[in-house]
């Protein structure tokens, strides 16, 4: 790997030429993380035999400029806690310390420099997500650069993924993968958070403990948000 960005939470994938490294990317806002991302994340490197998923919050992400976003400070700060108990999941701040509004090609075309060709990289999206990929910057890019990995998300159809996919005539590579239904949000767990409700088994309970403690969401002292395992 070069040098010239900070890579020291990026994993140092690619030194034995003779074998190929599959590198997922698991893209959000993440505000907050919850287990539908984590699940979705563990499937696919389950099924598609990934070496390890990078969690990577958006700075500014692209779609929801007009949506008030918490920082990415603490948007990646829950990610890590959510993430660190698993071994083949890191979680980085690629995107959160690039400046300006994040898209998906700059970060896989900044990536494709960083790694050698022996290191394919899997993009993991929901199906909601995936519908809209065909009107994301740099599309041909994407699908040059990435393979994408589709999961089933209750309430989305990845039929319409399909349809926009094939409309679209861009040459993506796309896994689709069934995972086990959770239909929860972030936007779920932010209403529950600030009507005082529970987020237990919808995200780690450090995370429950990180946005209580610096009061994200509305947060209101309540008994769900004390936990013994509250970091930072
Ligand atoms: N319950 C879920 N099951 C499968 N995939 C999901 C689920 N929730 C989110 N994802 C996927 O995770 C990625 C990041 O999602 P994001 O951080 O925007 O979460 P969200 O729950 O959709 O947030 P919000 O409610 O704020 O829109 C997207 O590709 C999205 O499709
Ligand atoms: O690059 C783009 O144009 C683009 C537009 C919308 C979303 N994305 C990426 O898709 C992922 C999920 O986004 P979101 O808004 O559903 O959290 C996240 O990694 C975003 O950076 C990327």
């Amino acid at each position: 790997m070069c040098s010239g960005i900070d890579l020291t939470d990026l994993p140092p994938l690619g030194a034995d030429p003779s074998r190929t490294y599959r590198l997922g990317i698991m893209g959000g806002t993440f505000d907050p993380i919850h287990y539908g991302h984590l699940v979705a994340a563990e499937q696919a490197f389950d099924d598609l035999g990934l070496d390890v998923v990078v969690f990577m919050p958006a700075g500014r992400p692209a779609f929801k400029l007009d949506k008030k976003v918490t920082s990415g400070e603490d948007r990646y700060a829950m990610t890590l806690l959510a993430t660190s108990d698993n071994p083949h999941f890191l979680a980085s701040r690629f995107e959160v310390d690039r400046e300006g509004v994040t898209y998906t090609a700059d970060t896989l075309r900044q990536l494709r420099g960083l790694y050698p060709a022996n290191v394919e990289f899997y993009f993991i999206t929901g199906a909601d997500a995936i519908t809209e990929i065909v009107a994301w910057r740099d599309a041909e890019d994407i699908a040059r650069l990435a393979h994408l990995v589709a999961a089933t998300r209750p309430g989305y159809d990845l039929d319409r993924a399909w349809d926009a996919i094939s409309a679209s005539g861009l040459a993506f590579d796309v896994t689709y993968l069934s995972v086990p239904a959770l239909a929860i949000s972030s936007s779920y767990l932010r209403e529950r958070v600030g009507a005082g409700q529970s987020l237990r088994y919808l995200t780690p309970d450090s995370v429950t403990g990180y946005l209580h403690k610096h009061a994200l969401y509305g947060a209101k002292s309540s008994r769900y948000g004390q936990t013994e395992e509250v970091v930072a």
